[in-house]
């Protein structure tokens, strides 16, 4: 064995040289932080302290100018913490997510925002939406759509009555996994519990390894957690916050059947973002119930050259139109190009709601 050229000691007192000057250099932006909330605060009343477009741009820039050794992704998490507690000084922000505890709807707020905000679990959608339009929290976490299982259609439905906006959103990769108590056999399991969401997306595996276990609906994959607790003969679906919540041991893991399975959420809340550079603008669009009336709701699209990345059909709630569209495409609405588009959109159809632009999720 060659011997190290630097000793063990040699280097920890390196590493304490390094975090006294990570320390100060913290410390130094957090003051630089409540120096902005000062300028803010001045110069508006009501002011907005969080703001998507600046963290993003933030968190893309660390992500572009990292070197290594730790990777991109990894930085850009420390960082997000750090920005989270900043903010945190400047003014706690508090946000609702479809709840209960441990559901990737609350791990989704906390990527999101970072683990100094204050999250709340709301039973259902509306609820999110609800305490957000009250003022009761800043802002709001809802899932939209899993790639794997398509569109949250309760989600589409609540922005066709709600004045609120889309501030950001963020993707989350879903692993799930087999859960039981710490005493419970493989071979005991006959009943399992999760969200049907959940059990769609591990249909395969589930018919491979456990064929014969009923399969019992519940509300959510905390909730089916929850319940495995006292039950020594069932399992739970559900994802490594809910495991972790109920102490809840692994029989298997990451069991979905395909292995990009992500669930895309948004963060709804009552302000306008600004351009942060990559970003995406979500319409609702009434069409009036006319051959050709998708046709000409997507040349403007195309004549632009805007890059749509999703589209869905929702029948309306109203009665007055007989469907209504979802539309997610790149670009922000202050983009001459993309304020072009929209006015054209805006005279063939019956009604166009801008549900928001924001920064394309970074993390
Ligand atoms: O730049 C700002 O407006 C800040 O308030 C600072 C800061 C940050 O820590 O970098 C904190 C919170 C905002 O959401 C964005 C950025």
């Amino acid at each position: 064995m060659t011997e190290p050229t630097v000793s063990l000691e040699a280097l920890r007192q390196r590493i304490d040289a390094l975090d006294n000057d990570i320390l100060r250099l913290i410390s130094e932006r957090a003051a630089c932080a409540q120096r902005v909330a000062e300028i803010k605060t001045d110069r508006e009343p009501g002011a907005l302290f969080y703001r998507p477009e600046r963290e993003a741009q933030v968190l893309r820039r660390i992500m572009e100018l990292n070197k290594g050794p730790l990777d991109s992704e990894e930085m850009a998490r420390l960082f997000r913490e750090i920005m989270s507690a900043c903010l945190a000084l400047e003014q706690p922000v508090k946000v609702a997510y479809l709840g209960p505890e441990g559901t990737f709807t609350q791990q989704a707020a906390i990527k999101h925002f970072g683990e100094s905000a204050i999250s709340l679990p709301m039973a259902a959608i509306d609820e999110v939406f609800r305490e957000v339009e009250a003022g009761a929290v800043n802002y709001g976490v809802v899932p939209v759509e899993n790639s794997t299982e398509g569109v949250i259609n309760h989600t589409l439905d609540s922005f066709m009555d709600s004045g609120l906006r889309i501030c950001g959103e963020v993707v989350l990769r879903i692993h799930h996994h087999l859960l039981v108590a710490e005493t419970t056999r493989r071979d005991k399991v006959s009943r399992i519990y999760s969200h049907p969401q959940s059990f769609a997306q591990c249909r395969k595996w589930l018919d491979a390894h456990f064929p014969q276990a009923e399969r019992v609906p519940v509300s959510s994959n905390a909730e089916a957690a929850r319940l495995v607790k006292t039950e020594w003969h069932s399992a739970a679906i559900a994802g490594d916050m809910a495991a972790q919540l109920y102490g809840l041991a692994k029989l298997a893991e990451k069991i979905e059947d395909r292995p990009d399975n992500s669930t895309r959420f948004l963060i709804i809340g009552n302000q306008d973002v600004p351009i942060s550079g990559e970003d995406k603008t979500s319409l609702v669009v009434a069409m009036r119930n006319q051959p050709g009336a998708l046709h000409d709701l997507l040349e403007p699209f195309h004549r632009h050259q805007i890059d749509m990345t999703r589209l869905e059909t929702r029948p309306s709630r109203t009665g007055v139109w007989n469907y209504v569209f979802f539309i997610d495409f790149k670009g922000h609405r202050e983009e001459p190009r993309v304020a072009a588009m929209l006015e054209e959109v805006q005279l063939r159809a019956a009604e166009v709601k801008v549900l928001g632009s924001y920064p394309v999720g970074v993390l």
